[in-house]
């Protein structure tokens, strides 16, 4: 349907609304956010709602995408609505029964890929020029696709970086700005970080590491909030907290000794001790490694024989065993994060981010 003089009347609206109940293939968030502005914009008018808290993210991305339209009129949003919808239909309906991998992956994200097939989710990191490092954005986008995730009708979700690092851990730019903005920044800071991995103490089905590379800070502390961690032999497990001047994160200061006696989490913890893939396997961090060259076929090989195993039966488990700690995780969460909002200000810290950019400035 394409826009006229006249625009889209309402019987045309009530169809489209009607025809979106019946999309097969999801249109991915992007999309999603616009149909809901312009749905809310042609029945309701402008945004009339108060702006959601920072944290509940799904709702506040819904109103900022509403409040984003502004004044426009009820008939040109009534109008748009259908539009979108038609796009979608006719791309569903040209759509042929074995889907390319383009089309199975979820448009929305920026700074991930994410995919879903033979009932696994996977959720790649895709900065691979900048060693995945992850910027605000992509901890925002991570939660998105875990909520994402933890919804569709798949039986495993795994977490895997695009290139040759699994992560290299916070991005360091995060921090550079000017002094004033630093307490504030600082503050907002720890809510993100607390609320990021507060996604991974509340997911709820198996989540699975593909550690396909190095990892460096909370791409290791996080590690202990999964399921099954394999790794290539190529990974090593690295977190130099103490030589950025900041402290464990992910409920790692718990984890860590619990997991593998205080001495030796104290040796990587606090002494910034790197780790191989064997030695973080023997330590119990990692499940299994695996040969490099051999890495990507074995683990989805195995992934995919899980996957079939009876869904909700591997969804139960997994709570069992992880809901006897879920209220002390989460409030070891909110204390490291706290600790860090005021480490994130002190001189250590930024004279340990200086030094990593003058360090780049020379090369
Ligand atoms: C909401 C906030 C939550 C914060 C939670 C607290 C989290 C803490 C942590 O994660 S601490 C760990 C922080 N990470 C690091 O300290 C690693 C820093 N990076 C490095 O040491 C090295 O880059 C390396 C060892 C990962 C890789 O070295 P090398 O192989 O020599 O490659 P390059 O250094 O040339 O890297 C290529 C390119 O990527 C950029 N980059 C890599 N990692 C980061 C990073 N963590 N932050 C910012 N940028 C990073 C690097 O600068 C290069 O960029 P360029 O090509 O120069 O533009």
């Amino acid at each position: 349907m394409s826009k006229t003089a006249m625009g889209a009347s309402q019987k045309d609206f009530e169809s489209a609304v009607n025809q979106m109940k019946l999309l097969k293939k999801d249109p991915g968030n992007e999309v999603k956010l616009k149909l809901y502005a312009h749905y809310k914009q042609a029945t309701e008018g402008p945004c009339n709602t108060p702006k959601p808290a920072v944290f509940d993210l799904i709702n506040k991305a819904k109103w900022d995408a509403w409040n984003a339209l502004g004044n426009l009129p009820k008939e040109t949003a009534r109008q748009n609505y259908v539009d979108l919808v038609s796009g979608l239909s006719s791309s569903s309906d040209s759509s042929s029964q074995v889907k390319p991998e383009a089309d199975r992956k979820q448009a929305g994200y920026e700074t991930l890929v994410m995919t879903s097939e033979d009932g696994i989710t996977k959720i790649m990191l895709n900065r691979p020029t900048k060693m995945n490092a992850l910027t605000t954005q992509m901890y925002q986008e991570i939660m998105l696709a875990l909520e994402a995730a933890s919804k569709d009708d798949s039986t495993i979700t795994v977490l895997t970086g695009n290139g040759s690092y699994f992560s290299s851990g916070n991005d360091l730019t995060n921090f550079v700005i000017s002094p004033d903005e630093l307490e504030e920044r600082a503050r907002r800071g720890a809510i993100l970080l607390r609320d990021f991995v507060g996604c991974f103490i509340d997911f709820p089905k198996p989540l699975v590491a593909v550690v396909n590379g190095p990892a460096v800070g909370i791409s290791v502390t996080i590690l202990r909030l999964f399921d099954l961690v394999y790794a290539s032999d190529r990974a090593t497990f690295h977190t130099p907290f103490s030589h950025l001047g900041q402290t464990p994160e992910a409920c790692s200061s718990y984890t860590f000794p619990s997991l593998m006696g205080p001495a030796k989490a104290a040796e990587m913890l606090i002494f910034g001790k790197k780790l191989t893939a064997a030695e973080a396997c023997a330590r119990g961090l990692v499940t299994e490694v695996f040969p490099d060259s051999t890495f990507q076929k074995e683990v989805w090989t195995r992934l995919k024989a899980y996957s079939k195993l009876p869904r909700n039966a591997l969804r139960i488990s997994k709570q069992m065993i992880r809901n006897h700690e879920k209220e002390k995780l989460h409030a070891i969460n909110a204390e490291e994060s706290r600790i860090l909002q005021e480490r994130w200000q002190s001189d250590e810290c930024m004279n340990a981010i200086m030094n990593f950019l003058s360090r780049k400035a020379k090369l």
